[in-house]
């Protein structure tokens, strides 16, 4: 296998080494990924994360796995326990669809490394052209380079933007409650050098009500048929008040994280994760010990409150998606 290095991945040829993203922005701590039952642990506990990475990660793994001898049964165990890693994020099935199918599991692992890196500039091209100079964005989760193989979802759309030279600011939601927008988006933005302030999830409304974004872009896991979409837990309600304030609210995708199998929103499952996440963070603990608690990782904006979605292959209104045009376009 050829090395390739991402923001977060990289192959020497030999091992696949994955940024350990918990440990962001305190330390940079690489660990191996090569073995399938190490990958699976890493993507439960959100060592690796982010839709599109996971499935290149996944893929990159299983490669790996093969090169190293496996045998056909043990290939394709490790591929099923791979896809189940983690059930909303549907770029993982796709990978894992792609790679159970893989006449050359190497091969295909890079192309799909590659072919993401792709899919990132043709998302940056078209959303980029959305943003005006001036802007103040609103951005929810991690959709960076760490989010993916290339420069990111919604993050690289507005890297692009920045590196255009519009003067736009950015505001990162800190999203709860594993802060991957605290920890992750903040010290991309920092090492971006992009303009930028951080918040907590609920002060978004008030920026809006203030006049200070213009603009809200994020990421999906998975966007069904007619163009409802999940996202990190926390991008409904900020659709609700971005619609409120008249802001235009897109999401940001490549045609992988496109499940047309969804015929709506409702169709998507949500992870639940485990209740401590909210009663604490890490070593650290706020409620009562045993405290019931609620904890989807993700929910579902309806197709009514998008403005439109950039895909790695064009920018589409609520109108188009609602008519049908991903089925058109994601074939
Ligand atoms: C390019 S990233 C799109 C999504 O994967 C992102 O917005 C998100 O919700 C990530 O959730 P995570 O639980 O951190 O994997």
């Amino acid at each position: 296998m050829n090395p390739f290095e991402s923001l977060g991945l990289k192959h020497d040829g030999r091992t696949l080494w994955v940024l350990d993203q918990t440990q962001l922005p305190d330390a940079e701590v690489w660990l191996d990924g090569s073995e399938p039952e190490a990958m699976i642990a890493l993507i439960k506990r959100l060592a690796v994360r982010g839709a599109p990475l996971i499935g290149v990660a996944a893929a990159a793994c299983l490669a790996t796995f093969a090169r190293r001898g496996a045998s056909a049964t043990e290939y394709a165990t490790a591929c099923a326990a791979l896809r189940a890693a983690r059930p909303t994020a549907v770029n993982l099935m796709w990978a894992m669809d792609r790679m159970k199918g893989a006449g050359d599991p190497v091969a295909e692992a890079q192309a799909m490394f590659e072919e993401d890196v792709r899919l990132c500039e043709g998302m940056a091209q078209h959303g980029s052209a959305l943003i005006q100079d001036g802007e103040g964005l609103l951005t929810h989760c991690n959709t960076g380079g760490l989010a993916t193989a290339g420069i990111g979802t919604a993050l690289g759309v507005i890297r692009r933007a920045f590196e255009q030279g519009k003067r736009i600011h950015v505001y990162a939601d800190e999203t709860r409650p594993l802060l991957q927008g605290g920890r992750l988006t903040a010290w991309e933005l920092k090492k971006l050098g992009i303009p930028s302030t951080l918040v907590t999830d609920s002060m978004a409304a008030l920026l809006m009500r203030d006049g200070r974004i213009q603009r809200v872009l994020l990421g999906s896991d998975r966007v069904a048929a007619n163009g409802d979409f999940a996202n990190k837990v926390g991008t409904y309600g900020v659709a609700v008040q971005a619609r409120f304030h008249g802001v235009p609210f897109h999401p940001v995708a490549p045609f992988s994280t496109v499940d047309l199998a969804c015929p709506n929103g409702a169709a998507i499952p949500i992870e639940e994760r485990d209740p401590a996440e909210v009663r604490g963070y890490g070593a650290l603990r706020w409620a009562p010990e045993g405290m019931p608690t609620w904890n989807p990782s993700f929910d579902v904006t309806p197709v009514d409150l998008v403005t439109s979605l950039v895909l790695d292959r064009g920018v589409y209104s609520a109108a188009e998606l609602r008519s049908g045009v991903l089925r058109q376009v994601c074939l």
